[in-house]
């Protein structure tokens, strides 16, 4: 604390003591009325039970942190992307990773999927990749999400994690079966945030100023290596310390061992799209890597721990939609219902100027006096700057007449997007087709001495939970769709430990 600073009340009023009370002291002085002009007691009550904001919906567990984000070469062959079009060119990042169904007090090693809200304060405003540890989804109808979320929660009557509810959306809804396998590998329980990798699972679109694109996948792999507990590991850290991955992470910063991922594109023209083997807008699917190879474009680097946690990290506010021009959505139906759902989220928790926090503030001048007032609006609102469009008392600039940069590099369309369909219902349906990606990983995993025989132990942890005998057929021959063997040995293991 410096030396001139000294205690005061919200409105700066100085105070003489942070712990007295005024009150009427009866005559034995044993006992008090509490008076209304004792102001510093009632703010200090009245505030303390308004600290509390929402928490979020899903992923309210976290860590976060600062750092930087550096390109790797000159991008602009396949982006106009400003942050990566000069190698070396440094943006300053902001990190939260969380887990997805517990709560904020939750066991941060529980078997989960844990999500990455990274803010990339660039040149041209801000860019949010807000991506899993996990390359697939467990849906591809975004009207499942809510539903998804709440089997993975806790049961309505009980309050408990219910893992009657867990598999019977699953046995409802298989195309979650690649995740699924993915969920209860080894990397369903990371070793720390240090050790995972991270993925946009979505197509997204690197465009250029000419309007030409290209649909990518990013994949941000650790240079620390991917490193996972065992179950019994993580159930074990789990009760000793519930957030050891906050703390893992937090004091590897503080003793300057700064971790990083290397950050790579998969890049795909849009004619390839068309006749490709998978749909690209299934998030259930991945490309495989021998189709579409990793292409390195930047490192990141987390240098900083937050100041305050709460200002920096719970009231951060992430979102597929906050995007920099050459960087684009694709047409992957979850992923346009999340360009609504984030902001709404930030509007619900934070409040309309949530783009004010600090923490969510662009580094870069922001101009936009058609957005006015609101609760907490807390810089200039724009001064007396018309509040309509198309004025001509004071015309408003845009960016290409200021930086003499072509129109056509902030287009937000492009070619492949000249829609012609007709308005229509459209559920997805499970075919054969959806068991083959995870039948390829089942193999994969085959290749790490024991690591299948983990996933069954892993799934038998769970699966033994379910009451219903049927419910439990239906999960093994989900399993059983991937590899019958599988399907075999995952009900033999669960059925023995039900009658230990
Ligand atoms: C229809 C699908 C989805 C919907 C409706 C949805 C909705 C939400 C909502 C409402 C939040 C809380 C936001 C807040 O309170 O600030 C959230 C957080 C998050 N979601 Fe999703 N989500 C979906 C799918 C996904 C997918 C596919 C991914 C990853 C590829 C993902 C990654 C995340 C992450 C990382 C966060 C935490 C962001 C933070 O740190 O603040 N979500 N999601």
């Amino acid at each position: 604390m410096s030396a001139d600073k000294y205690y005061t009340l919200a409105e700066g009023c100085p105070f003489a003591s942070s712990s007295t009370a005024v009150l009427m002291r009866n005559r034995q002085g044993t006992g008090g009325l509490g008076l209304l002009q004792d102001t510093q007691l009632i703010e200090t009550l009245a505030h303390f039970s308004r600290e509390r904001i929402p928490e979020r919906v899903v992923h309210a567990k976290a860590i976060g942190a600062y750092g930087v984000f550096e390109a790797e070469a000159d991008c602009s062959d396949i982006t106009s992307a400003s942050f990566l079009n000069k190698a070396g060119k440094k943006s300053p990042v902001l990190l939260r990773v969380s887990t997805v169904g517990p709560e904020s007090g939750s066991a941060d090693t529980s078997r989960d999927v844990h999500g990455w809200g990274m803010k990339i304060y660039t040149d041209e405003g801000n860019l949010d990749w807000v991506f899993n540890n996990t390359p697939v989804f467990f849906i591809r109808d975004p009207i499942k999400f809510p539903s998804m979320n709440r089997s993975h929660k806790r049961h309505p009557r009980s309050h408990l994690p219910d893992a009657n509810m867990f598999w019977d959306f699953h046995v409802g809804n298989p195309e979650g079966i690649h995740q699924l396998l993915v969920l209860f590998s080894d990397r369903g329980t990371p070793r720390s945030v240090r050790f995972l990798n991270s993925y946009s699972g979505h197509t997204y679109k690197f465009t250029k100023e000419d309007g030409s694109f290209k649909y990518i996948k990013i994949h941000m792999k650790t240079q620390q290596g991917v490193k996972n507990f065992t179950r019994e590991e993580a159930t074990k850290i789990a009760g000793e310390d519930p957030d050891y991955m906050i703390r893992d992470m937090f004091e590897a910063i503080e003793r300057k061992e700064y971790p990083s991922w290397d950050v790579f594109v998969q890049v795909m023209e849009p004619s390839e799209a068309e006749t490709y083997r998978w749909n690209i807008f299934d998030m259930t699917k991945v490309w495989p890597h021998k189709d579409f190879p990793l292409r390195k474009i930047g490192k990141m680097t987390l240098n900083q721990n937050p100041n305050n946690y709460f200002a920096d990290i719970e009231q951060a506010s992430f979102s597929p939609s906050t995007m920099v021009p050459g960087f684009s959505a694709s047409a992957d139906p979850v992923l346009q219902a999340r360009l609504f759902a984030y902001p709404d989220a930030a509007r619900y928790r934070l409040g309309v100027n949530y783009q004010q926090l600090p923490t969510n503030a662009a580094k870069v001048p922001v101009y936009c006096p058609f957005e006015r007032d609101g609760k907490m609006r807390f810089d200039g609102n724009y001064g007396g700057d018309p509040n309509y469009v198309n004025s001509s008392l004071q015309p408003t600039k845009y960016y290409p007449e200021v930086k003499g940069v072509s129109p056509q590099s902030l287009a937000l369309h492009t070619e492949h997007e000249k829609w012609v369909g007709e308005v229509s219902t459209y559920t997805s349906h499970i075919t054969d087709d959806d068991f083959v990606q995870p039948a390829e990983l089942w193999d994969i995993l085959g290749r790490e001495p024991g690591h299948q025989e983990r996933v069954i132990e892993n799934l038998v942890g769970s699966v033994r939970e379910v009451k219903s005998p049927n419910l439990r057929n239906e999960v093994y021959a989900l399993f059983g769709r991937v590899n019958q063997d599988l399907g075999a040995k995952l009900k033999q293991a669960t059925e023995a430990a039900i009658g230990k």
